[in-house]
């Protein structure tokens, strides 16, 4: 395993994995718990079931216990109780497949990213000596950093460094890519590079675990996501699945509301609401321009019409009552 962490001489295996084999699942746990020293209880009773080939995210605002689970799932730190499973092997055999980005990397400013990535490999006991250079080319290639291979590191972007982070992660053949906060402290088009690698990665089969506490970035970039409050799980499922629990809205904006919410009712939608000039309503399994021609049809003025999608934070509001505090 290639881990990027700035906590030097961090212990590895710590925890064996379990009986549970977590079969066609790239990640599975259960029960997995982790209390500090001081009762602090970071996760709790965690049941998570990764697919492989998903981009997952692992989504909750700053605290909820993203970094720990990562860091026990990557045997950095032990688990309190219960059993995980990475790649459905045993952790000395899961882990040279499994490429890891927990907290900021530390690379050399005044070194270039091709000689910082030699020094990253020659401290990976397990790799390959004689192919170093060639998975080196290969890593800065697939990150998109062949042609600035040979800069300095002080003279990268802040894409480009995170970028050269990834390609850290990438220097063996990886089953799975675990990223803590990939995107944290970038700007918008450093964000858009990184999240564009991750869906390339993706494609060519690799499971990406990603976490995040930017609920769009985890919509825009993941096809499964698990919600995390407070250490403990509160939704799983893909982006689809979790947002498919609550229904789609129409908005209607019109000069005379009440004669359109009277149409929306006497069409069948539930949850008529009129506030001004606008009329909302769950749109069920009606079709909107049904709606629309209904609304004209009876006289209605329709100025806007619009099909409002849950998003993944109207499933944690709706879930947990509270809203994402976070600052994405
Ligand atoms: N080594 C530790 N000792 C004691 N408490 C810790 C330790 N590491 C984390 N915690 C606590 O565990 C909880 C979960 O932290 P964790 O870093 O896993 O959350 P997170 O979701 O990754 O948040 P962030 O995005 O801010 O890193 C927090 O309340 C944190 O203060």
């Amino acid at each position: 395993m290639t881990t990027v962490t700035q906590e030097a001489g961090a212990p590895f295996g710590a925890a064996p994995p379990s009986g549970d084999t977590g079969e066609g699942a790239a990640i599975r746990t259960r029960g997995l718990t982790k209390r500090f020293k001081g009762g602090q209880v970071a996760v709790d009773a965690l049941d998570l079931t990764v697919p492989r080939g998903s981009v997952f995210g692992f989504l909750g605002p700053n605290g909820s216990g993203k970094t720990t689970t990562i860091r026990m799932l990557l045997g950095l730190v032990a688990p309190t109780e219960g059993e995980y499973s990475v790649l459905g092997l045993p952790q000395a055999r899961a882990l040279p497949k499994v490429g890891a980005l927990v907290e900021g990397p530390a690379f050399y400013p005044y070194l270039s990213g091709t000689a910082n990535l030699m020094r990253f490999d020659a401290a990976d006991p397990t790799a390959h000596r004689g192919t170093a250079k060639r998975r080196i080319a290969d890593a800065l290639d697939r990150v998109g950093l062949a042609a600035a291979a040979g800069k300095r590191y002080r003279n990268y972007s802040l894409g480009m460094r995170q970028r050269l982070a990834i390609a850290a992660a990438l220097l063996g053949p990886r089953e799975l890519l675990v990223l803590d906060e990939p995107t944290n402290g970038l700007d918008p088009q450093g964000t858009r590079e990184v999240r564009t690698l991750v869906k390339e990665i993706a494609a060519e089969g690799t499971t990406v675990f990603v976490s995040s506490h930017l609920l769009a970035e985890v919509e825009q970039m993941c096809t499964h996501a698990a919600i995390m409050r407070t250490g403990r799980l509160v939704a799983q499922g893909t982006i689809a699945s979790l947002s498919g629990g609550l229904t789609a809205r129409i908005r209607v904006e019109t000069p005379g509301p009440d004669d359109a919410a009277r149409v929306l009712a006497g069409l069948g939608l539930a949850d008529v609401r009129a506030e001004g000039r606008e009329v909302t309503a769950e749109l069920g399994g009606h079709a909107p321009e049904q709606v629309n021609a209904a609304l004209v049809g009876e006289g209605v003025a329709v100025r806007g019409l619009a099909v409002v999608r849950p998003s993944l934070e109207d499933v944690f509001v709706g879930l947990t009552g509270e809203g994402f505090d976070v600052d994405g």
